[in-house]
């Protein structure tokens, strides 16, 4: 049997792909062979040593220490685009929201008193409160033209808006699917500069944590809107604050709950539920639980985010995944070892990525445990699995 730990509410659909009668799975268990999560921060967790593998249903993998997995040889998987609708609809509904002064409207009606007659006195007198302004002729920017930033910067032109864009790393699957009316900008703050509205779709890392802070937000356009449906440290808070306070900024619409956001009468904060829908979801659960199946049964990887994919069809007999440091001579020394115990490679596939590894071996005859050892033992080698 195998043994999958799940933290967070991780959907039926996707645990589902996990037979059970080749799978245990619960959220409390002794020595997994995987853990299958979404936002549980797994930092400072100890690593228990049978974990192979990590999927994290969903996208953002800033809540695991993917570096110290990678030490080990432990692949993280994720689930690239299967929650990305669900966030572009969140952020249309903030743009919405913001700019209709929807929730304040929202609150004034709910607390009216009287009769019908009385109620319709009120609201005609005081509805000129929460007028708002039109998407449509604004300017939307977009940092991070990834899955989220090209759904959002697509569905934003097509409800008028001009929209341009940012991000220095996007790749050609992205561009493909890029609106050819979305403006591509110099920089950053070329990019906030000229925009009624920003939002933010980059990964929280060492390079993005407090990209937007007090300087880039004093370079937005008097009365803008900030949305952040990407992580809390991307954005420098108390900077927000100052500017909602002196009405440089109009709204700040976020996923990411915190003490003093949640008191702010101009930030629309919601409790991160960019990816709580149904269908997102599943389509998140479902990737992740066949990418962590298939490497544990066969050791194929696809979409990690710290691997290579490295995808080898299956032949008869004995088959060996071996995680290395990407030095030289990995290759070289496995196979060697493998032939002084006389054994006979049918296939074999490496790839490497960044400063790490991976080889699939396929073998007709059973590995002698001294050969495992043998290999375990050279310099460099993170994990071995016979599957
Ligand atoms: N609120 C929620 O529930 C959700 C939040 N997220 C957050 O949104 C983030 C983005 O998600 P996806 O679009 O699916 O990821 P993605 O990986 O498809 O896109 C991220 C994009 O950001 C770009 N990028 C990286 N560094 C950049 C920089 N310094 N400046 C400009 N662009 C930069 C990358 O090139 C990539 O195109 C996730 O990492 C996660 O933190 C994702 C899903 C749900
Ligand atoms: O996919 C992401 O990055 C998210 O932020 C979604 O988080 P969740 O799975 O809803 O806890």
């Amino acid at each position: 049997m195998l043994k999958v730990l799940t933290y967070d509410n991780i959907s039926v659909a996707g645990l589902e792909r996990l037979p059970r009668d080749r799978y245990e799975v619960a959220s409390e268990i002794q020595h997994p062979d995987a853990i299958l999560l979404r936002s549980h921060n797994l930092h400072g967790v100890p690593i228990p040593e049978s974990v192979k593998a990590v999927g994290r249903a969903g996208a953002g993998v800033n809540n695991i220490p993917v570096a110290e997995y990678s030490k080990r040889g432990v692949p993280v998987f994720n689930a690239p685009g299967a929650n990305a609708n669900a966030v572009k609809e969140l952020v249309i509904a903030g743009m919405l929201l913001a700019a209709r002064n929807i929730c304040e409207a929202w609150d004034y009606a709910r607390q009216l008193e009287g009769g019908d007659d009385a109620i319709h006195r009120q609201v005609e007198k005081t509805k000129k409160k929460f007028a708002g302004f039109e998407l449509a002729g604004k300017t939307l920017g977009v940092l991070g033209l990834g899955a989220i930033g090209v759904r959002v910067a697509n569905a934003a032109t097509s409800l008028g808006m001009h929209v341009s864009g940012y991000d220095p790393l996007l790749t050609v699957e992205s561009a493909w699917q890029l609106s050819s009316s979305v403006a591509r900008a110099a920089s950053i703050d070329d990019l906030i500069a000229k925009v009624d509205f920003l939002t933010l779709h980059v990964p929280l890392n060492d390079q993005t944590r407090h990209l937007v802070n007090g300087a880039r937000i004093s370079i937005m356009r008097k009365g803008a809107v900030l949305l952040n449906f990407s992580r809390a440290g991307i954005v420098d808070d108390p900077r927000v604050i100052e500017a909602l306070d002196s009405g440089h900024l109009h709204a700040y619409v976020c996923d990411f709950p915190s003490r003093a956001m949640l008191s702010h009468p101009r930030a629309l904060v919601l409790p991160h539920l960019g990816a709580s829908t149904v269908e997102a979801e599943e389509n998140c659960a479902v990737l992740v639980a066949d990418r962590v199946r298939d490497f544990l049964e066969n050791g194929n990887i696809r979409y990690s985010v710290n691997f290579p994919d490295v995808v080898m069809s299956r032949t008869e007999g004995v088959r060996l995944g071996i995680a290395n440091e990407n030095v030289p001579k990995m290759v070289g020394q496995i196979s060697g070892a493998l032939a002084d115990a006389n054994l006979n490679i049918l296939d074999l596939l490496n790839k490497s990525r960044g400063e790490v590894a991976y080889t699939l071996i396929d073998l007709n005859t059973e590995v002698p445990a001294e050969t495992l050892n043998h290999i375990r033992g050279i310099k460099g080698v993170l994990s071995v699995r016979v599957i």
